[in-house]
């Protein structure tokens, strides 16, 4: 697919919670679960900052939609983020049985932003989406997210 003007509107909202993550001390990622008709069923940000690592927004979409809607209904979910799902995101998603996914920014662009900034590695292997859970329809990065999602990153790791 392509990333339409209700894409962007999403995506903005992503960035946003990313930003609101970033405020109340934790990393910069966003991200919303979307219907077929368009309406927002739940979006969140990360929460890793009081030392759980597990704390994604995606992950915790996956398991929101997992609890509360029929799996039948999960593959016609959008899931938006501002940076592609981690491997472990990518396989709750998949597991869940949610459908398309759309990111502002990749997995690459996020581990060359750490390499900048002198950060080490992730502990889990940056796999792309499509390694972990190659039937699933994704979309992005969009270019015009680029800095200000990296500026993001910069501002949390030297507030930490
Ligand atoms: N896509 C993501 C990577 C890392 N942390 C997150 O919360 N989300």
């Amino acid at each position: 697919m392509t990333v339409s003007a209700e894409d962007l509107r999403h995506l903005d909202r992503c960035v946003e919670l990313a930003e609101a993550a970033v405020d109340a001390g934790d990393e910069p990622f966003g991200s919303v679960l979307v219907g077929p008709d368009g309406a927002v069923l739940m979006e969140d940000h990360n929460r890793v900052s009081a030392g759980d690592g597990t704390r994604h927004p995606e992950l915790a979409i996956a398991l929101w939609a997992a609890a509360n809607v029929p799996p039948a209904d999960r593959a016609a979910l959008t899931v938006y983020t501002s940076g592609e799902h981690c491997a472990m995101c990518s396989a709750a998603h998949a597991w869940a049985g949610l459908g398309r996914i759309v990111f502002a920014t990749s997995t690459p662009q996020l581990v060359a932003w750490y390499a900048d900034l002198g950060l080490p590695a992730a502990p889990v292997a940056a796999l792309r989406i499509s390694e972990v859970a190659p039937g699933l329809p994704t979309d992005g990065p969009v270019d015009a997210y680029a800095e200000r999602v990296r500026a993001l990153h910069a501002r949390h790791h030297t507030l930490m």
